[in-house]
């Protein structure tokens, strides 16, 4: 099985560290990266299609250095970067013709023809990219990065722009090119990757400070989150200089406040909460 690992990689851009030692190993499976905003997760995909350089560490397609392997290592790339939205000037069918032949793709009038299908643009094939809705764009994107097979797939927030219906679609396709290929998607929404994703590698400050499946995420929440019926603002203002809340849900007669307490609150008539997968996001990505 293919392995792509990525050994102490750090990328600085002047005085700012935007990926900091990383030390990840990812093989055939979907992996969710996630982070808040300026977290490195760009950054760290720059790097993984070797358009960025890194100022030290290196990364290793089974066991040899990327940049030796050169061309035969970007030909197994496909790659749908956060930007995309150059080519505006070009029918969706004939920007998939001119990347299929960039990309030197065989049988590519077939290809084109199956990723129209398995992305829903078949209907609207002779449109102009410019007048695309930022989630048909995506979609386009996702097609053109699946061209040729690609051994390994990176995905810049593949799913910003796209409606519920589309989520959803595009979470089975994903769920599919990950059992062939090494799958690796950004997101900010916890929720594209919770259900596909074999690892989620949750990035901050540009490291990793978690990867681990989604079982594993839940596991170390267990016994950690608490739920409190609570009486006024005030209250929710001394929990949350002592936890970290996750929300405060609001009813007719009652506010609720759902909060992560890595000990047993010392606040009277708390219960406990069975974790879910906002609490691990607030968890590590909250002060
Ligand atoms: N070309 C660059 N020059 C200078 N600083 C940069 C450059 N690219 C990224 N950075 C900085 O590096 C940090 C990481 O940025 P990056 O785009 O990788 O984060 P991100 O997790 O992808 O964020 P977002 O979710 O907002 O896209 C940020 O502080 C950003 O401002």
């Amino acid at each position: 099985m293919s392995k792509l690992e990525i050994v102490g990689l750090t990328k600085a851009y002047g005085k700012k560290i935007a990926n900091d030692h990383i030390n990840i190993s990812l093989n055939c499976g979907v992996y969710g990266l996630l982070g808040p905003n300026g977290a490195g997760k760009t950054t760290l995909m720059r790097q993984i299609v070797a358009l960025t350089k890194p100022t030290s560490g290196e990364i290793l397609y089974d066991g040899q250095k990327i940049e030796v392997l050169d061309t035969k290592y970007r030909n197994l790339l496909g790659y749908l970067p956060q930007d995309f939205d150059a080519y505006g000037n070009f029918k969706i069918l004939e920007f998939l013709e001119y990347m299929a032949a960039l990309k030197d793709v065989k049988d590519s009038k077939a290809k084109i023809n199956e990723l129209m299908s398995l992305v829903g643009l078949q209907e609207v094939k002779g449109r102009k990219i410019a007048k695309l809705s930022g989630g048909m764009k995506r979609r386009v994107g996702i097609a053109q990065a699946l061209l040729n097979n690609p051994k390994i797939l990176v995905l810049d927030e593949p799913t910003a722009g796209l409606d519920p219906q589309e989520r959803n679609r595009f979470r089975n396709m994903i769920s599919n090119l990950g059992k062939e290929a090494i799958v690796i998607l950004s997101t900010h929404i916890i929720s594209d990757v919770e259900q596909v994703a074999k690892e989620i590698i949750m990035i901050k400050n540009g490291r990793v400070r978690i990867k681990a499946s989604g079982k594993e995420l839940l596991g170390k929440m267990a016994g950690k989150v608490f739920g409190i019926r609570v009486k006024d603002e005030e209250q929710i203002a001394e929990i949350n200089e002592k936890y970290k809340i996750v929300n405060v849900q609001r009813g007719a007669d009652y506010t609720n406040v759902r909060f992560i307490s890595h000990s047993k609150p010392e606040i009277v008539d708390v219960w406990k909460e069975e974790p879910m997968f906002e609490d691990v996001y607030i968890e590590y990505f909250e002060r």
